[in-house]
């Protein structure tokens, strides 16, 4: 079927002048895009770019041009729950067929904690979440195309639309040139090495159990990093969250294996993330870690305590929670976690921002008690995490969500990327160790630029 099938549909909608946007909801599966295809179709956009995919592939959406945005210096949660009703409460739907099942969302996320930004991360809010132009859904073949209420006539604007949606599907992807690396550099490695031996001097059983300590990596390029090079790197590690984020001149990237937390009809899933071994190519070798990590006790505690936590920071929202007591292996390119899934029904009308903030940070990020882990973190470590295991994801309008804590992660300029990784400290860990963990964890950045250390 083609979409000039529908311009009657179109035709005949009557406009509702009380709203602010119109938002069409358009298959699009005639057209068979690719990810390549609609970033170079949508060069002038740069800077107002997102791809979004989630680990699981149930959502693959590409969202270019932030047509609204809610954005805000403090994390509030009431001034960000009624500022997405009022967005949502704007927008005049039009679906042109009734058998279309994807949502539309606004993406975005909340920075770790409110640290001073530094000029690094000025180019995203405190708390910033976007209403896209063009939110492409490439699991469904769904397109929401999203217009002020007044510009022009809709009928015009839906003759345009298919236009730009032809040349888009005619579009040869543009050829890009890799990343060219002229400096990798660690910051601060003995500093941070000293910063896990100073926190493993004030860890203990009772008062503070755990704080997770993150370093950075520099690496400066001699070209600028083309955007469809790293749109084609992404797709070289699967099983992960894929988040690239364009704001302004700066571009956030993650390849995480944790999800923060999914709603979706009063249901929450969430899980603990702690407790890590490497992960090899050596099969005998990787039996061995798996096996260790579960009957590890210093792992199988931290884990535990993560847990815990989780489960404690969820109850005012929920009668019923639900998981194992022991936990299971996640498993990742380079990496083994301890896991453990946790389902709970949500209470009524609950805000998706007062989980978001009673959740984040989890210990897996933050430590345990989670107030004097953040300060701790505020206080001691070197730079700002920004975007670093931070929330980030879709909002869609019934509240419905899919968020992810965004580890294995780096911050883009034009030439220069910050690479960001941190582990869990707690009594007894060994800042040698720990430093070789946050190493194995720079990897799915260092693969996605193609470089070595
Ligand atoms: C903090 C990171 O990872 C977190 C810390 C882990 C640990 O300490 O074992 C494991 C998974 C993540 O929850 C990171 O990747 O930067």
């Amino acid at each position: 079927m083609s979409l000039t099938e529908y311009q009657d549909t179109v035709d005949e909608v009557i406009i509702d002048s009380d709203k602010e946007y119109i938002t069409l909801h358009i298959p699009i599966g005639e057209y068979d895009l690719s990810h390549a295809q609609i970033f170079t179709y949508f060069k002038d956009y740069l800077g107002e770019r997102y791809w979004f995919q989630s680990k699981d592939n149930k959502f693959d959406n590409v969202g270019i041009g932030y047509r609204a945005s809610i954005s805000r210096d403090r994390f509030k949660v009431k001034r960000l729950s009624e500022e997405k009703k009022k967005l949502f409460d704007s927008i005049q739907m039009v679906s042109l067929t009734e058998d279309l099942s994807s949502r539309l969302s606004l993406f975005g996320g909340v920075k770790f904690d409110d640290k001073d930004t530094t000029d690094e991360w000025s180019d995203f809010s405190m708390a910033e979440f976007h209403l896209p132009v063009f939110q492409f859904d490439l699991i469904r073949q769904e397109l929401f195309y999203t217009l002020p209420q007044n510009t022009q006539k809709l009928s015009e604007a839906f003759e345009e639309l298919q236009e730009t949606l032809s040349e888009l599907s005619e579009t040869e992807p543009d050829t890009y040139e890799g990343a060219e690396v002229n400096i990798i550099k660690d910051i601060f490695p003995d500093e941070w090495k000293k910063l896990v031996d100073e926190a493993v001097e004030v860890l203990d059983d009772e008062t503070f159990m755990k704080v997770v300590l993150a370093r950075q990596r520099l690496i400066t390029f001699k070209n600028s990093l083309d955007p469809l090079y790293l749109i084609e790197r992404l797709k070289d590690e699967t099983g992960t969250y894929t988040i690239y984020y364009e704001k302004d001149s700066s571009a956030f990237i993650s390849k995480s294996p944790e999800r923060l937390f999914e709603i979706k009809d009063d249901y929450l899933w969430t899980n603990a993330i702690a407790g890590s071994a490497p992960r090899t190519l050596d099969e005998a070798e990787n039996e061995y870690q798996q096996d260790f990590l579960l009957n590890d006790e210093k792992n199988r505690y931290e884990h535990e305590l993560v847990r815990q936590s989780i489960v404690e920071d969820l109850k005012p929202y929920s009668s019923v929670i639900k998981y194992d007591d022991v936990p299971e292996i996640l498993q990742n390119k380079y990496i083994y976690h301890l896991h453990t899934p946790i389902e709970m029904r949500l209470n009524d009308d609950i805000e998706i921002f007062e989980i978001l903030k009673a959740i984040h940070p989890t210990p897996a990020v933050g430590g345990l008690p989670k107030q004097i882990a953040k300060n701790y973190i505020k206080e001691q470590e070197y730079g700002t995490r920004g975007l670093y295991a931070a929330p980030i994801g879709l909002i869609h309008e019934n509240n419905d969500s899919e968020f992810v804590v965004s580890l294995r992660s780096m911050l883009l300029s034009r030439t220069s990327a910050t690479l960001f990784a941190g582990c869990g400290i707690v009594k007894g860990s060994s800042a040698d160790k720990e430093f070789l963990e946050t190493d194995v964890k720079f990897t799915p950045m260092m693969n996605v630029l193609e470089v070595e250390a």
